[in-house]
């Protein structure tokens, strides 16, 4: 049984998110990374496909991060948050402190297995695995945490840390007050004559169709954050959702953002204001998709008033809400969210929603087997959920 006492070496962090190439000669490699990962695309022949659709792109993709000035901010934005969260948890809950965080990115540097190994250095024995995607998806968040159970392994660690998981926030009032105050500044941006005539488009990243088939819970979470945020503005503008950034041979969920804005721009409307709902800072799919490329495409089609609301990045209510998500989370002392252990009905998966060994004891007891897992990676099922996976395949 794994100890539930206190967190003498402080807590760590683990924010995980997909990442992005910091320098131009990093997006190839970036790109093979992701179009290997059979958890985001899967393809046929992935590994000979992925490679060809990676280098294939690459010179394009290349081109849009030189746009955007060499690279992706990415990195900076989660330092700079990590780093005003930290500094507030330090405050708000002195009996976990020092709280560090540690970046753990998908495709590229530093990756889980770096994060593992200067929480390790640093005496770290509490650790959070914070996913930085609001909205759950097994193709995001789900790859992420899959990850780093397998960094565990990889690097020896699997007994080094007592985890406990923030799987989605999706619905958690700070992010909601943030992306209010978000659309609410797009809003203003706009003459005060034509503020009411403004269709307000939530964006979302999309996703392929045959993920939303097994039953991917990243829609309707999407939906459930648009409904919160419209109402905590009393948004009486007209608003929609759609999807954007679809890449590779594959199928997507619509309606795409892009088709959307055509759509909007033909039928005359003049004023549209995009809000990216599922990004937490300014990256590529932002400052170049819908700054430059369908900023584009409006002015083109005569819409005069495109505008874009702000990305959460350093906002005061954001840093604020990531501080509080962990804080209640701390105090919780509960694994994961109830919803964790809801496997996609069309999972077949058999990494999906892996627990490691050692996990937090919550007050009631409503971690279920942690203590009696063997390997570093289980799967978590809310009546078989001392089932031991060893060395699981992803079938996805
Ligand atoms: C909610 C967030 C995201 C989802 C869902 C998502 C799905 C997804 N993405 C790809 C392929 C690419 N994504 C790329 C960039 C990128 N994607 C996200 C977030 C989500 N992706 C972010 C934050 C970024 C920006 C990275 C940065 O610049 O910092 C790229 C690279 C750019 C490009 O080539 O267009 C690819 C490729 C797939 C296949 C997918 C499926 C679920
Ligand atoms: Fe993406
Ligand atoms: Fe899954």
């Amino acid at each position: 049984m794994t100890s539930s006492s206190g967190t003498g070496g402080g807590t760590g962090i683990v924010m995980m998110n997909l990442g992005g190439p910091a320098t131009l000669d990093d997006v190839e490699p970036f790109l093979v990374r992701l179009f290997a990962d059979r958890e985001i695309i899967q393809l046929p022949w992935q590994d000979v496909l992925g490679k060809f659709i990676a280098t294939r792109r690459a010179p394009k993709v290349r081109k849009l991060y030189e746009a955007i000035g060499g690279g992706s901010p990415i990195r900076r934005w989660t330092e700079a948050q990590g780093e005003a969260m930290c500094r507030r948890l330090d405050e708000m809950s002195p009996e976990t402190a020092p709280h560090r965080f540690y970046i753990a990115f998908r495709y590229t540097t530093p990756f889980a297995d770096d994060a593992l190994q200067a929480m390790k250095a640093d005496g770290i024995t509490r650790a959070i695995a914070f996913t930085q995607y609001p909205q759950w998806s097994c193709a995001t968040t789900g790859s992420s945490l899959n990850d780093l159970w397998r960094a565990l392994d990889r690097t020896g660690l699997k007994d080094a840390f007592e985890w406990s998981i923030i799987d989605r926030w999706g619905e958690h009032p700070g992010f909601i007050e943030a992306m209010a105050g978000a659309v609410e500044d797009g809003l203003e941006d706009f003459p005060e004559a034509e503020r009411d005539d403004v269709m307000v488009l939530f964006s979302a990243h999309s996703l392929p169709l045959s993920i939303i088939d097994r039953g991917d819970s990243y829609p309707a979470e999407i939906g459930a954050s648009v409904s919160r945020v419209v109402q905590a503005i009393g948004l009486r503008n007209p608003h929609l959702v759609s999807f954007q950034s679809e890449v590779g041979p594959v199928r997507w969920l619509g309606p795409s953002t892009e088709k959307v804005i055509e759509q909007f721009a033909k039928s005359g409307r003049k004023n549209l204001l995009i809000v990216p709902i599922a990004f937490t800072s300014d990256h590529i799919e932002t400052l170049s998709e819908l700054d430059i490329e369908y900023a584009e495409l409006a002015h083109s089609l005569g819409m005069t008033g495109f505008r874009r609301a702000p990305a959460l990045n350093v906002r005061t209510e954001f840093l604020d809400a990531l501080a509080d998500i962990v804080a209640q989370h701390l105090a919780a002392r509960t694994p994961w969210s109830p919803q964790y252990v809801t496997r996609c009905p069309g999972c077949t998966n058999d990494q999906c929603r892996g627990i490691p060994s050692r996990v937090v004891s919550g007050p009631t007891g409503c971690r279920t087997a942690a203590s009696e897992q063997k390997s570093s990676v289980s799967q978590v099922t809310p009546r078989a959920a001392t089932r031991t996976v060893a060395a699981p395949a992803v079938t996805h």
